[in-house]
Order: C-alpha cells, then sequence, then structure tokens
C-alpha cells in the first residue's frame, strides 16, 4: 500500500524540513513558495551571496536552487556550499529554464541530487522534494547509528578512532599538545549486581550526560569507549589543563549522587580517570596507540590506587 501524501517517512525528524528557495526573480520564488509553504519550513533568498548567509545560518535539509542569477550563479554556490564543512552535505535541487542540451548534464556533473525545468509543475516539485528529502533525513539516520552510541548518545568506539587518528596527525604536524582521558566506571559489576542492569544503563546515561556537559570545546569530543568506560579526546590541551579537566570530571560525576552501596568511596558511583598528553615536535614512531596505551596504563594506576582518583602522564620532552 502507498503511504498517503501527509504521512511522513519514518526517518523523517518530528519538527517540520527546512527548505531554502532561491531565484533571483521574486515572482518564480513565489510560486515555489506556494507548492512547498505548509508542509514545510521555508527560507528564501533572491541572490546567490544571499543564499549562503542564510545556508550556513539556517542549515536548511535541501536547497531548490536557480541557476541562472546574477551575481553567484547556481554553480558558485553550489561550489561555495560543498567547501563548507556544515553546508556540504546538504542536499541541491537547481531549477531553471531549460537552456542548452547539455544543461541537465551539468547540473548533476556539478553535484546537485535533481534537476527540476521551468516552468515548473507544482505536483512533480513536490514529489521530488518529498523523495530528496527522505533519501536526506535516511542517510542522517545511518549517519547516527553508525558514529553515536546507542545507549548513551555520545560519539562511539568509530568515531573516536576516526577523530583520534585525525588529531593526532594535526598534533604531530603542529607540535601541539593533544590529551585524552580515559574515565572508567568503578565498581560497576558490583553496582549492576546490587541495582539490575536496567539501572545500570541508567547510570551510564547519567555520567554520559555529565561528561558532555563538562567537556565543553567545539573540537572536544565525549566517547564510549567500552563497557563502563569513557573516553574525552581533547585537541590543544596540554597536561595542566587535561589534568585540571580530569579532577573537575572526577568531583562531578561523584556529585551526581547516585547510590552505590559498593562504591570506592561516599557511598556514590564514582569513577577513575587516566590522562594521557602528547606534546612537543613529532617523533616519526609515535602513532595514536600509544596516547590510548598510555591514557590504559593511568586508568589501571588510578584502580590499583584505589579507585576515585585522576593519575595522569605525559608523552614527549617536558616543557615541549
Ligand atoms: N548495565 C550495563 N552494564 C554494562 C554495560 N557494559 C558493561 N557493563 C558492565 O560493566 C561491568 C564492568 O565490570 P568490570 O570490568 O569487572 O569492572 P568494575 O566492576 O567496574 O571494576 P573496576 O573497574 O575495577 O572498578 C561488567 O559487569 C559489565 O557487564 C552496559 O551497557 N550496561
Amino acid at each position: 500500500m502507498v503511504a498517503p501524501e501527509h504521512t511522513p517517512p519514518s526517518a523523517w525528524p518530528a519538527r517540520k524540513p527546512r527548505l531554502l528557495l532561491v531565484d533571483d526573480q521574486p515572482v518564480q520564488l513565489q510560486v515555489l513558495y506556494r507548492t512547498l509553504a505548509g508542509e514545510y519550513q521555508l527560507f528564501m533568498a533572491t541572490g546567490g551571496e544571499q543564499a549562503l548567509k542564510v545556508a550556513s545560518e539556517q542549515l536548511p535539509d535541501l536547497i531548490l536552487l536557480d541557476v541562472v542569477m546574477d551575481g553567484l550563479d547556481g554553480f558558485e554556490v553550489l561550489a561555495r556550499l560543498r567547501q563548507q564543512r556544515d553546508t556540504a552535505d546538504i542536499p541541491v535541487i537547481f531549477v531553471t529554464a531549460r537552456g542548452g542540451e547539455d544543461i541537465e548534464t551539468r547540473c548533476l556533473e556539478a553535484g546537485a541530487v535533481d534537476f527540476i525545468p521551468k516552468p515548473i509543475n507544482p505536483s512533480v516539485v513536490r514529489a521530488r522534494v518529498r523523495t530528496h528529502l527522505t533519501l536526506k533525513f535516511q542517510t542522517d539516520l545511518l549517519r547516527t547509528l553508525a558514529y553515536v552510541d546507542g545507549l548513551t548518545g555520545v560519539a562511539n568506539r568509530r568515531q573516536l578512532d576516526q577523530r583520534l587518528a585525525i588529531e593526532w596527525a594535526r598534533a604531530q604536524r603542529h607540535g601541539s599538545a593533544l590529551s585524552l582521558i580515559l574515565v572508567d566506571v568503578d565498581h560497576f559489576k558490583a553496582y549492576n549486581d546490587l541495582y539490575g542492569h536496567q539501572a545500570g544503563d541508567d547510570a551510564l546515561r547519567l555520567v554520559a550526560a555529565c561528561l558532555r556537559e563538562h567537556v565543553r570545546r567545539s573540537t572536544d569530543l565525549v566517547a564510549r569507549y567500552g563497557g563502563e568506560e569513557f573516553a574525552c579526546l581533547l585537541p590543544d590541551t596540554d597536561a595542566d589543563d587535561a589534568r585540571a579537566l580530569a579532577e573537575a570530571l572526577l568531583a562531578e560525576v561523584r556529585a551526581l549522587g547516585i547510590p552505590h552501596r559498593q562504591g570506592a568511596v561516599g557511598g556514590v558511583l564514582t569513577a577513575s580517570m587516566g590522562v594521557a598528553t602528547r606534546r612537543g615536535p613529532a617523533h616519526p614512531g609515535w602513532q595514536p596507540a600509544l596516547l590510548l596505551g598510555l591514557a590504559d596504563a593511568q586508568l589501571y594506576e588510578a584502580k590499583r590506587l584505589g579507585r576515585a582518583r585522576v593519575c595522569a602522564a605525559v608523552l614527549g620532552q617536558e616543557g615541549g
């Protein structure tokens, strides 16, 4: 059975999808507006520069872009959208009067997902917009499933490994600092045994949210590293700052006040932290695994010394 047109496919978000309509002729914009108003949240631009500005401010789900415009034309706008990280993946449908024979091919080769000829047929526009939004939202969903931990909503191990490789290469290139905090919940097996697996899951969600709330720089990453273990990747963060942050996280996790009768201290759930920092000039033999290994060794040391504490070490020359 075909779903009625007003039933959004399941990958669609609960909010109204956001469309940016771009045409330098107000009459054409109005036609598009009348065709799509109601079902979508619409933004409009009457030129290329304005389109780029609105796109980066509003991050629409889909852009309907006129090809022939004064100033920046549609091809230039699309090329610039692709150069910006935030707008690079926004699908674009070109809308244009039939030009030369190869215009459709040119539009698709430039990276547009589709091409709609003017004068537009409203039901064709609505159908194509719907199709491309569905593809876009399915892609978003797959990306989320591939890179986000299902239980806690923070990054998963795959995302951590990829970001660590990127940040490691950057730190080596610039000789900049890169820190990693491994956070492991203390006596978590006992917690599960005492309070049940469901309560264990809830506790992991609370700890993840706590880490995310306090690891705040836009370049930082909080990830679930394994069962009851998390990682905080901190680019451009030297040993002292990383240690201070780890101490703060230690206090914040404890301050959650999650009761744990067999916890390490104070009858509440705590975590141990292992911190590793790389600094100074690049060393050709160094690999990201070295930073992970060092953080892991520090975590082990924190556990060995009685848990609910921070241990830290540095990879690289002193004062580098
Ligand atoms: N509820 C829940 N438990 C999990 C999850 N992942 C791992 N665990 C549990 O976490 C526990 C980890 O136990 P251990 O590795 O022995 O560590 P621990 O009991 O925390 O002891 P220390 O780390 O030495 O303080 C195991 O019982 C796992 O089953 C999860 O997603 N949900």
